[in-house]
Order: structure tokens, then C-alpha cells, then sequence
């Protein structure tokens, strides 16, 4: 649904060169929800604007749902970008219009008639769960409200494909998990294409289906959540599950979606091993459990007792 190849955007500051955009590849499937997260600095802003063509990449191509953003001109790219919707951190709504009037402003912008306009902002704000706050300002909306509104406005295009830029990072923890579950709601129910950067590691495991991790301008390691956490040296699992640098000898068991199963005490059964506990994280990403085990495992059949695990499915990874 979005892909983006060799992205490359450089600022010239002052006569220096910034490199925001150091050549990045993405690729976003149709009717997933997917983060990039990354530090301050590491260019997720950058990346998300190149990606609607708000910034002019400096080299590379951007496509959303078929088409070549970057090889569109000024008036093809106006009319691309209404089935591109955007939300903000800061909301970016009109003081001076109601609720109702930031929604149908696009739809003012599209040229759709007045009939339809009402019909569709009320629409709108019934699905964003603000239907009785038609008439009110955004001074007098809470914040969760104001980036309901903006998701709402967001949606008027009817597009394919939602960018949100940190939407939840201005709200506190209660409000942010609301938005994410709208958000979700409105990616299963609408079939909704997301594409979100964000710092917070709460927003990837609440919602996300794939992840980029970016840094200086580059994507570390990107996929689906589950295939990340089990590659070994994932970023994404030691930023998910932080445990202090392995003792020499020690084991690293990293597991996903079978937090359930008996295999420890499998392997101390069947290959009379002891286990001492080091250290260990559970958490629920992308909808199933995953953690990370830090072990010691001594006497018995030890080098087969790691094979079995490794054999069940588990990443291994085992200390010099
Ligand atoms: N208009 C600009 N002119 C010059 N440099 C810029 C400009 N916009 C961004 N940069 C630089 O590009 C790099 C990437 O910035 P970007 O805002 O994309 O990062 P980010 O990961 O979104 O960070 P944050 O979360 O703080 O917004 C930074 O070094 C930043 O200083």
C-alpha cells in the first residue's frame, strides 16, 4: 500500500548539510498498522512528510496505493493527497470553527455540496464517538477530544491510508489507550491502511503490526512484530525487554505466543538440568504474549537441553 525506496531528504542549515534521510525502504501492506519508532533526531518526522510529499525527498520514490507520489505533478498531487489523511501531535485544528466546521473543512476544499457535507460530518463525528459536541469550539474540547476531531477531519476524504505523526504523545496514559482503540477500530472496520512514527514503545505494542526501528536517518531493522522479537540482536526485543548485559555462561531464551507452555520444566525433566533464573520480562505485543528468559543452566545434558529448546521454537542465545 505504501511503498518507499531508496528515501533520501538533506536540509541545507546554514550552509551545512543535514542528512534527515539517509536511504530508507518501506513497505507498508495493505491494512496493516505500522510504527516507526525511533529517537528524537532519527528523521521519523522527515520520513512521515516525504511520504504525502509535504517534503520534497531530495532522491528516491514514494508510492501510496499504486501510485507514484513522487512522479506526480502539483495538481495530480493535490487530488492523490485528499485519500491521504493526516492527524497531529498538537491536533493543528481551527480555533475560529466548530467541531463540525474543522471536519467539513476538506470537504469544503473538495467542492462537496452542503447537503452532503452535513450528512457526512455528522457521519463522521458518530464514528469518532463525538456526536453531541457538533457545535462546540476546540478551546472547549478535552485533548483526547481534539484528536478525535482530527481524526475525524482526517477521515473525510475517504482515504486509504492514515498518517499519524506522535497523535497520542500531547495526551495522558487513560486518553492515549482511547485513541489507540479507535484507532484500531478504525483499521479493522474500515480497512484502514496506518502508517505511525512515534517514540513511545506502549503505541508499537498497543497496536502496531509491523515495526521500523529507526536511528540517524536509517531503519535498523524493520518486519512484523513476532519475526522481529525473534531475530537474534532484534533492537525492538532488547528496547521491549530490558535486561542488564548477560553474565558469561548465561542463556538468553526469547520466546513469542507460547508463554503458556511447561518448557522449562520440560528440560529439567528430561535432561536433568538445573535452571537458576537470572532475570525475565513478559509482555503482551501485537496481541500475544512475548518475553525474554535470562537463565543459568548447569550439570545434566546441557548442549541438549538448549537444542530442545531451540528445537521447540525458541531463539537461544547463549552468553561467551
Ligand atoms: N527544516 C529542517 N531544516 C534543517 N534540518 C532539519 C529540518 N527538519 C529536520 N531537520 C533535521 O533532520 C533530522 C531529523 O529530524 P526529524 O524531525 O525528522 O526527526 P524525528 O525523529 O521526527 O525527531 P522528533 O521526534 O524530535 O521530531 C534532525 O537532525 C533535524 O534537526
Amino acid at each position: 500500500m505504501i511503498d518507499v525506496s531508496g528515501l533520501r531528504k538533506v536540509y541545507r542549515d546554514r550552509g551545512r548539510e543535514v542528512v534527515a534521510l539517509g536511504g530508507v525502504d518501506l513497505h507498508v501492506r495493505q491494512g496493516e498498522i505500522f510504527g516507526v519508532l525511533g529517537q528524537s533526531g532519527a528523521g521519523k518526522s522527515t520520513l512521515l512528510r516525504c511520504v504525502n510529499l509535504l517534503e520534497r525527498p531530495t532522491a528516491g520514490t514514494v508510492s501510496v496505493a499504486g501510485r507514484e507520489l513522487t512522479a506526480l505533478g502539483e495538481a495530480d498531487l493535490r487530488r492523490a493527497r485528499q485519500r491521504i489523511g493526516m492527524i497531529h501531535q498538537h491536533f493543528a485544528l481551527l480555533s475560529s470553527r466548530t467541531v463540525a466546521g474543522n471536519v467539513a473543512f476538506p470537504l469544503e476544499v473538495m467542492d462537496v455540496g452542503r447537503a452532503e457535507r452535513a450528512r457526512r460530518v455528522a457521519e463522521l463525528l458518530e464514528l469518532v464517538g463525538l456526536a453531541g459536541k457538533a457545535g462546540a469550539y476546540p478551546a472547549q474540547l478535552s485533548g483526547g477530544q481534539k484528536q478525535r476531531v482530527g481524526i475525524a477531519r482526517a477521515l473525510a476524504g475517504n482515504p486509504s491510508v492514515l498518517l499519524s505523526d506522535e497523535a497520542t504523545s500531547a495526551l495522558d496514559p487513560g486518553t492515549t489507550q482511547s485513541i489507540l482503540a479507535l484507532l484500531k477500530n478504525l483499521n479493522r472496520e474500515l480497512g484502514l491502511t496506518i502508517l505511525l512514527i512515534t517514540h513511545e514503545m506502549h503505541v508499537v505494542k498497543g497496536i502496531c503490526d509491523s515495526v521500523a526501528v529507526m536511528r540517524d536517518g536509517l531503519i535498523e531493522e524493520s518486519g512484523g512484530i513476532a519475526e522481529l522479537i525473534a531475530r537474534p540482536g532484534s533492537r525492538l526485543a532488547a528496547e521491549l525487554f530490558p535486561l542488564p548485559d548477560p553474565e558469561p555462561g548465561s542463556v538468553t531464551v526469547t520466546f513469542t505466543g507460547r508463554a503458556d507452555e511447561p518448557v522449562i520444566s520440560e528440560v529439567v525433566r528430561k535432561f536433568d538440568v538445573d535452571v537458576s533464573i537470572l532475570g525475565g520480562a513478559l509482555e503482551e505485543v501485537a496481541g500475544v504474549s512475548a518475553g525474554r528468559l535470562r537463565v543459568r543452566l548447569t550439570g545434566g545434558e546441557r548442549a541438549a537441553a538448549l537444542d530442545y529448546l531451540t528445537g521447540r521454537g525458541l531463539l537461544v542465545e547463549e552468553a561467551a
